[in-house]
């Protein structure tokens, strides 16, 4: 909403410190003797200075304080019933009705000067500070109504600990509950993530196998969980290549944004393994039958392209743009009303929740199997003794 004179523009301008000395000076001299017309001029510069959008109602409030310093009582013609914006100016205006010029002033310049407060005290920490502490896998951070989760192991190609499984969990639990839109999956590094991570299944005492495949089956069913149920937009910002589980629980999120150097693969049958992640239901319902068999079942790697063409990704962006184009998307999506977000989220994954379950307990009930089975640890074995053989 446009409104000439009071609120003109918000944008990037002077630093807290400043902001904040202007508004201990419009406040002291408030408080002393009635805002002048000095404090009025300065108190409409501070306007344009504020970082963080007041919204309407303050704008309405802070235009119809103007009005009423700068001209008197409002008596100028109501506007028309279709001229929405200009009707709400005038309303505001008129509902000041014969407050003197001197006491609208004096409350533009109160109001302003709170504004400056609490907008210098709520301004954008660097990064170092909005990272959120007690994760030694991830990196959380939350910024623009957006918490961003990103996997942190690049050396190892964001391949899954144990650890980073509970890690992800705790962080989407907390993630549900801060006051953030919208919540990103990220890599850092040049790989999304390489999927499990085939260290999970060494180093178990012979005697323990069972115990811990079962173990094993339980942690895969409350992570895919924690993805069936989350209740508010989950992104995937696909930086790089994407393997195993990183790929099948993509079929769970809500937006998959992907730079063209991403793959996705999902080579289970060489691995001895199964499709987990509910992506044999999601999959073959997302791209059909066929392509999720050839994906699934016979490994086929896809290239981001060939993934958006088949559904599984929302769009492909070129790799050099990737995180600046994504980023000034997902912001203006943050500002989307946050409630009916959520509710349309919500409505759309109920309709699927109890079937998603099902669809997670199965397939972690084959794998827990599968675990166990000569071809899976023959394959593990081979990725693992690969270097040694070089
Ligand atoms: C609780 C249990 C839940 C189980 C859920 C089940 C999920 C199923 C899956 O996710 S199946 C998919 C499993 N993943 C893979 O099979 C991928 C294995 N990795 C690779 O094939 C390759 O590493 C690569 C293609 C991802 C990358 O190859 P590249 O040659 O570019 O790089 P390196 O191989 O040298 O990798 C760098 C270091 O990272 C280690 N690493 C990479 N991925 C994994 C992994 N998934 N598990 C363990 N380690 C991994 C790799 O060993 C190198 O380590 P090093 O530097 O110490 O040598």
């Amino acid at each position: 909403m446009a409104m000439a004179g009071a609120v003109r523009c918000w944008r990037l301008g002077a630093g807290p410190s400043s902001l904040q000395i202007q508004a201990l000076s419009l406040h002291m001299s408030k408080t002393a003797m009635g805002a002048s017309q000095k404090d009025f001029e300065s108190a409409m510069n501070q306007v344009k200075l504020l970082k963080k959008d007041p919204g309407n109602e303050v704008k309405l409030k802070l235009y119809a304080l103007y009005k009423q310093t700068t001209e008197g009582p409002c008596n100028t013609p109501r506007p028309g019933v279709f001229d929405l914006i200009n009707k709400a100016k005038w309303d505001a205006w008129n509902a000041l009705g014969n407050l003197p010029k001197e006491t609208a002033r004096q409350n533009y310049v109160d109001l302003v000067s709170d504004l400056s407060s609490s907008d210098s005290s709520s301004q954008v920490k660097p990064e170092a500070d909005r990272k959120q502490p007690g994760y030694e896998t991830l990196v959380v951070t939350s910024e623009d109504s957006i918490t961003k989760i990103m996997m942190n192991r690049p050396a190892k190609k964001n391949a899954l600990t144990v650890q980073m499984y509970r890690e992800i969990m705790l962080a989407l639990e907390a993630a549900s509950k801060d006051d953030s839109t919208l919540i990103v999956l990220t890599g850092n590094g040049d790989y999304y993530s390489s999927g499990n991570d085939l260290m999970n299944f060494m180093n178990i005492p012979p005697g323990e196998m069972e115990k811990e495949a079962k173990n094993g089956a339980i942690l895969l069913r409350d992570f895919v969980g924690c993805f069936i149920d989350f209740p508010k937009p989950l992104v995937a910002v696909i930086n790089g290549p994407a393997v195993g589980i990183s790929v099948t629980i993509l079929g769970l999120f809500d937006l998959v944004y992907a730079s063209d150097r991403a793959t996705f693969h999902t080579p289970f049958t060489h691995l001895g393994q199964s499709p987990e992640g509910c992506s044999s239901y999601t999959f073959p319902k997302i791209m059909g039958q066929a392509k999720a068999a050839e994906m699934l079942m016979f490994g086929k790697k896809l290239t981001a392209r060939e993934a958006c063409a088949q559904g599984l990704v929302t769009e492909v962006f070129p790799d050099s743009t990737f995180q600046k184009e994504v980023w000034t998307r997902l912001k203006a999506y943050s500002k989307l009303p946050r409630n009916a977000l959520h509710i349309s989220k919500q409505s759309i994954r109920n309709l699927e929740k109890e079937k998603l379950h099902a669809v997670n307990a199965g397939e972690n009930s084959v794998l827990q199997e599968r675990w166990l089975s000569d071809e899976c640890m023959n394959a593990v074995v081979s990725f693992l003794s690969r270097k040694a053989k070089l």
